[in-house]
């Protein structure tokens, strides 16, 4: 009998589960009709105007705001687990300067879980404390990775400075200027969580096997990494070089999508799965990325920028998702490109645990049915000779 319900001969296929709901979920709320996302029910764009990113990380996991006691508590937890083992920086050390920064970071977490005594204890608490491990070190393992390719030391974390802040720091050695910083913690914020996305329903797949937090984690970052996906941000900046920088970009970059949709490429950067009149995050990006133009001056980014969401919008009626402004604005601040991605990873880990959480608090295993299409049932044919003879 074949896998799927018998009562039905020809059933109907929902092919990569598109709007298929699978489960209940408390964490976020994406509401394509109004266009709007929200966090615990907090619209995304308040929290991004009004907290900071470890208010929002906090606010993911334990369900509330935290008060001026608990961020302070919180805080001093996340600062107290920045560092990196030597063993870590040792195994990233070995691993080819050619590998992609996607493959280190998905590494390094492997390493972690594959260290820490604690891997098999799938309680709440010790899934929390791991989690803001995680949250905690990603930014030294980001950054580790990204110096190592320029030949440049690592840079300590700062304890003195916020998240975002000691992120930048350890990136580029210079205390960043707040501008930066607020534009730099604002995508952290909007990266960090949105209900069942391919990675995220990864990380909820791997946990409902009862399997435990970092392989879930690894998993995701493995979804992440596709240009479907989180890897749309690297690809956007591949596509603003191959359109090319400085006067006329506005121009070129028509010529581009024109040349692109001839040959049915996918724009990256564009479309989304929920959203279909764009995504709610992207005004809230574009904002900060506008603050960076100015910032480093770079009028022929934004040029370049406009025209080819004009364009697309004109030729296919397809909006912009987060990793279009995102991808740029990481550029201005100066990340390499093959970076990008392993920065959503250090936000979307707040989102991808608070879900581990939530699976496992009401578990069930996920495994859905398919139906057969291959050959009927048939037989090994006899061989000639038994074996031996
Ligand atoms: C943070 C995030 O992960 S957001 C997503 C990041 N990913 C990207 O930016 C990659 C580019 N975008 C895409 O590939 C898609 O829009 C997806 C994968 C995000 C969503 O895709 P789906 O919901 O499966 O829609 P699907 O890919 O079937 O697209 C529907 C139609 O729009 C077209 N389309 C959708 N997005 C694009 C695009 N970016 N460029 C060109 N055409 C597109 C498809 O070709 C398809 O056309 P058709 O009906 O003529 O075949
Ligand atoms: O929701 C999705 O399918 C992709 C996305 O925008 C995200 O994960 O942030």
């Amino acid at each position: 009998m074949s896998e799927h319900t018998p009562q039905s001969e020809t059933p109907k296929i929902y092919k990569g589960l598109a709007g298929v709901p699978v489960d209940v979920t408390a964490i976020s709320k994406v509401n394509s009709d109004t266009n709007s996302l929200l966090y615990r029910g907090y619209p995304v764009q308040e929290l991004a105007a009004s907290v900071t990113f470890e208010e929002v990380a906090y606010l993911l996991w334990y369900g509330e705001l935290p008060n001026d006691e608990e961020l302070a508590a919180f805080e001093d937890l996340e600062r107290s687990h920045r560092g990196l083992d030597h063993e870590i920086k040792r195994i990233v050390d070995e691993l080819p300067l050619t590998a992609h920064p996607m493959d280190v970071v998905r590494t390094a977490v492997s390493v972690i879980g594959a260290s820490d005594p604690k891997t098999p204890d799938d309680s709440h608490e010790a899934n929390l404390e791991k989690s803001i491990r995680l949250f905690a070190k990603l930014p030294s393992i980001v950054t580790y990775d990204q110096r190592r390719r320029h030949e440049l030391e690592f840079v300590e974390p700062n304890n003195d400075l916020g998240y975002s802040a000691n992120f930048l720091w350890q990136a580029f050695g210079e205390t960043p200027e707040l501008e930066v910083v607020n534009a730099f913690d604002t995508s952290m914020i909007l990266y960090a969580e949105h209900s069942f996305n391919a990675s995220t329903f990864t990380a909820r797949v791997i946990a409902s096997t009862l399997s435990d937090l970092y392989s879930a984690v690894t998993g995701a970052i493995g979804a992440l990494k596709g240009p479907l996906h989180g890897g749309a941000n690297e690809a956007v900046m591949h596509a603003f070089d191959e359109i090319g920088p400085g006067e006329g970009g506005a121009q070129r970059a028509v010529e581009w999508l024109d040349a692109a949709l001839a040959e049915k490429r996918k724009i990256m950067g564009f479309g989304h799965r929920v959203y279909k009149h764009g995504d709610s995050r992207v005004p809230t990006m574009r904002d900060a990325l506008e603050r960076m133009v100015e910032h480093y001056d770079r009028p022929d980014l934004l040029e370049l920028y406009t025209a080819l969401e004009d364009a697309m919008d004109e030729r296919k009626g397809i909006k912009p998702n987060l990793d279009y402004p995102a991808g740029p604005t990481y550029h201005l601040m100066g990340w390499d490109t093959e970076t990008f991605t392993p920065l959503f990873v250090a936000s979307r880990v707040t989102g991808w645990t608070a879900h581990v959480m939530e699976q496992l608090a009401s578990n069930a295993l996920i495994r859905p049915l398919s139906v057969y299409e291959g050959p009927d049932e048939r037989h090994v044919p006899p061989k000639g000779n038994a074996a031996g003879e």
